[in-house]
């Protein structure tokens, strides 16, 4: 890839090309969305509040494109993610590019309508279970791709579990980001076993000033550290978007890989192939996690026969 100097006008056209982007209506969803209808696809914003996500699309409305549309998504309610896929099979007959962008980072600790702790639920079960519901309509997609945001944070992760212990906001959502890396890279081994043209890639889009560090509950010295942090050392959300439309647009990008930002600390820089932490591409892990998510969601891919 030509990583000194890819920006987003190299984004090829998108006309006729459908493309669904959870987390759309602010930080790096909202910027990935402008620069995908912009070049003339149709994205549907999956949003967890449909009065944001409309106040989002008006502010698409200078953008040259095809359109989009705005639908009520809560990754961390499962029911939510079936009425959300149910309603896509009723007005779609194909998705060309899921980005499973949403996230929530550091929340106390708080357990979802089916019992699962918050941040993994929605950064990797509601997303788990997203995928699998829609992969009938990505397997009929053009050039179709499932882009998964991870972090680099991964790397530094204790492996995801979903049973009880002892909480701490930060390490656990450094396992979901794990949990997301493991989940991208297996879901590429599962499509690449059965000849699947779906390719899977994973994401991270660098320190980027968006409101991931200042949920609702966000106190002392978190806040502090994004108040100062934010302004000082994070990059535009414009920026930290590029390694995710990298991976949705360029025909470079590869399944299996991680896009990544090549500047210091990995930061301002272009995308690039990144390094996955051993833990992230371990089969037994993908297994692992495959299995405690299909007990998690009840969802089961059934085009995709185990791997082994
Ligand atoms: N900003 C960074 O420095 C950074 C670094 C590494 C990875 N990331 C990842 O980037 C992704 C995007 O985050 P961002 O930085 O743009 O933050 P953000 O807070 O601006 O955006 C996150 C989006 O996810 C949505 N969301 C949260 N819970 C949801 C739910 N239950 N259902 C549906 N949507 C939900 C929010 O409404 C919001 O639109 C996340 O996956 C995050 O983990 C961000």
């Amino acid at each position: 890839m030509a990583a000194d100097c890819w920006t987003a006008d190299r984004i090829p056209d998108l006309s006729g090309r459908t493309f669904v982007v959870t987390g759309a209506s602010s930080g790096l969803g909202l910027v990935t969305t402008r620069a995908l209808v912009t070049r003339g696809a149709h994205v549907v914003l999956a949003v967890r509040d449909e009065e944001k996500g409309r106040a989002a699309a008006t502010s698409l409305a200078g953008a040259h494109g095809a359109g989009w549309e705005v639908r009520r998504l809560d990754l961390a309610d499962l029911d939510s993610v079936r009425d959300f896929a149910d309603r896509m099979h009723a007005s779609h007959d194909r998705v060309d590019v899921l980005v499973n962008n949403a996230g929530t980072m550091a929340t106390p600790y708080v357990r979802t309508p089916q019992g699962h702790e918050l941040q993994f639920a929605t950064n990797h079960l509601g997303h788990f279970a997203l995928t699998g519901l829609l992969l009938d309509l990505l397997l009929a997609g053009r050039d179709p791709r499932v882009v998964t945001v991870t972090s680099v944070n991964h790397r530094r992760a204790q492996p995801p579990s979903n049973t009880a212990r002892r909480y701490s906001p930060m390490g656990v959502y450094n396992s979901s980001k794990l949990a997301n890396a493991i989940f991208g890279s297996e879901l590429h081994r599962r499509l690449r076993d059965v000849g699947s043209p779906l390719r899977s890639i994973l994401a991270h889009p660098g320190y980027t000033a968006t409101n991931l560090q200042f949920s609702a509950t966000t106190a002392g010295w978190r806040l502090l550290l994004g108040r100062l942090g934010n302004p000082l050392l994070a990059q535009p959300a414009d920026r930290g978007a590029l390694p995710q439309l990298f991976a949705a647009t360029d025909p470079d990008a590869r399944s299996g890989q991680l896009i990544v930002p090549d500047g210091p600390g990995e930061l301002r820089g272009h995308p690039v192939t990144g390094e996955l932490s051993p833990a992230a591409t371990d089969p037994e892990n993908g297994r692992r996690l495959w299995e405690l998510s299909e007990q998690a969601t009840g969802v089961r891919y059934a085009a995709l026969r185990p791997s082994r």
